[in-house]
């Protein structure tokens, strides 16, 4: 999604207040003057203030990101600013560390929203960007910076080749031809920064996995398409199970295909893997095909959103300590005759839009909810329904799991025979996720008992 579009000069400021009403009041003045939207400064900013204290949008990597849906013509306006010292706000520690504020207002009839507020979140996520932009010496390079970055183009160095990596990457081009590989997977968080083979392979469909897709990735060659899976592990091809159930979700894999994986340690910049796969013979229980795969009601964005905060919950754990719950997404109809609420349902009374999935502000929310005993309802579009429900498919449905595996992933197989929905279980004593599909079970990310990261 191109997002430099929305960006003016005009609006990229050196913030001069201290506090966050002050800083605000400052954003909002570049963003409404010239413009004959009628857009109310104070109220506006009020309405900002009330919503950072039931919510923060402080994202992490010194960002926060104040947003907020007006009455005006435009779709969206932008602005940035740059925080000398970080920002009071309610004796609040995180807004001490904020260097980039960045304000968004889009119109009330944006249908859009959702995926630029996920956009910007994935571009501010890249420490390095958000780096580069802070540290710039003056104002014209800060607009600069923030013009590159918007616009892709403010990339890291990418590295020299080694020659073992070049000899890899040619011998995984000679062995995915002669195994009659229909792709290869090119794990790119392999490399720190970019890396020449992360253009792909000149002589064959290159697909990339990565933790964060950049547009311009896909534009700068051979790479065919790229499949956006999260992951804190420092496992070699972690990504990889994640990946396939994603590409066949969206129909860039079909269930007869064979890829090759090429990857090795993230970040170490060295490739050491390769490994063939045939969807049928990994997934064999799972899928007829691929069309099976995914609830006709559940939005692929969703469920690739849920196995990525699933992931982390698994990997990162909440306050040191493992953390085990389940996520049931689509159907919700039927799946709602099979709940009963175990505490008071903390999403009651958010609006729509504050408990959607896609919304990134969401995935802390969740995380802090997810403690809770009991699991997650969510719809097919990401709206979540509940959290702290147990959910209970008539006994007809259960069936028995290889053991080792408790009453909660009985529980989230059965509701996925009983209605026509996904689960995905973290399990607070293996770390595993596995997600279940009309009872058959499938792990997605399998941790070693006793792994912290
Ligand atoms: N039907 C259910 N709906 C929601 N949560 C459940 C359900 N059944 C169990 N749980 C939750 O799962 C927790 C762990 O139960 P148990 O150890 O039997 O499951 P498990 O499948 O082995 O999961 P884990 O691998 O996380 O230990 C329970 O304390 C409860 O919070």
């Amino acid at each position: 999604m191109r997002l430099d579009k929305y960006i003016a000069k005009s609006r990229i400021i050196e913030i001069e207040s201290t506090d966050l009403m002050g800083a605000l009041l400052e954003l909002m003045e570049v963003s409404t003057a010239r413009l004959q939207d009628g857009l109310n400064v104070r109220k506006i900013t009020n309405q900002l203030m009330a919503r950072e204290k039931t919510m923060t949008t402080y994202l992490g990597n010194g960002v926060a990101m104040p947003h907020i849906r007006v009455k005006m013509k435009r779709p969206y306006i932008f602005a940035i600013g740059r925080v000398k010292d970080g920002i009071e706000f309610e004796g609040l520690h995180e807004y001490n560390e904020v260097r980039l504020l960045f304000l968004l207002l889009a119109s009330e009839n944006e249908k859009n929203y959702l995926n630029v507020l996920a956009s910007l979140a994935r571009l501010f996520r890249d420490r390095d960007l958000v780096d580069n932009m802070i540290t710039a010496p003056d104002t014209k390079t800060f607009a600069e910076r923030v013009f590159l970055g918007f616009s892709g183009l403010l990339a890291k160095p990418e590295r020299r080749q080694t020659r073992f990596n070049r000899l890899l990457l040619k011998e995984s081009e000679k062995i995915a031809r002669e195994s009659k590989c229909s792709a290869i997977l090119l794990f790119s968080d392999t490399f720190a920064g970019g890396i020449e083979g992360a253009r792909g392979f000149p002589n064959f469909r290159t697909v990339l996995v990565t933790r964060a897709a950049s547009d311009r990735a896909q534009e700068s060659g051979q790479i065919e398409t790229a499949i956006e899976v999260r992951s804190f592990s420092s496992q070699r091809l972690s990504q990889a199970r994640s990946a396939i159930l994603i590409g066949l979700t969206r129909g860039i894999f079909k269930h007869n295909d064979r890829l090759l994986c090429v990857g090795g340690i993230p970040s170490s910049n060295q490739l050491d893997t390769l490994m063939v796969i045939d969807i049928e013979r990994e997934f064999q229980s799972v899928i007829d095909r691929e069309n099976d795969l995914l609830p006709p009601s559940v939005k692929i964005e969703v469920l690739e959103r849920m196995i990525g905060i699933a992931t982390e919950l698994s990997v990162e754990g909440r306050e040191g300590k493992p953390v085990g719950t389940m996520f049931v997404i689509g159907d919700t109809e039927k799946v709602n005759s099979m709940v009963k609420p175990l505490v008071l349902n903390p999403f009651y009374g958010y609006r729509m839009e504050d408990r959607n999935v896609l919304n990134p502000f969401m995935d802390e929310t969740i995380k802090e909810y997810s403690v809770i005993d009991g699991g997650f309802v969510i719809r097919g579009d990401g709206i979540i329904e509940s959290a702290g429900s147990l959910i209970h498919a008539p006994a007809e449905f259960y069936h028995n799991l290889p053991s080792g595996f408790g009453t909660r992933h009985s529980a989230a197989a059965a509701v996925t025979k009983a209605a026509d929905c996904i689960s995905l279980c973290v399990s607070a004593s293996s770390g595993q996720v596995t997600l279940f599909r009309k009872g058959v079970m499938f792990p997605l990310l399998e941790k070693p008992i006793g792994t912290s990261s």
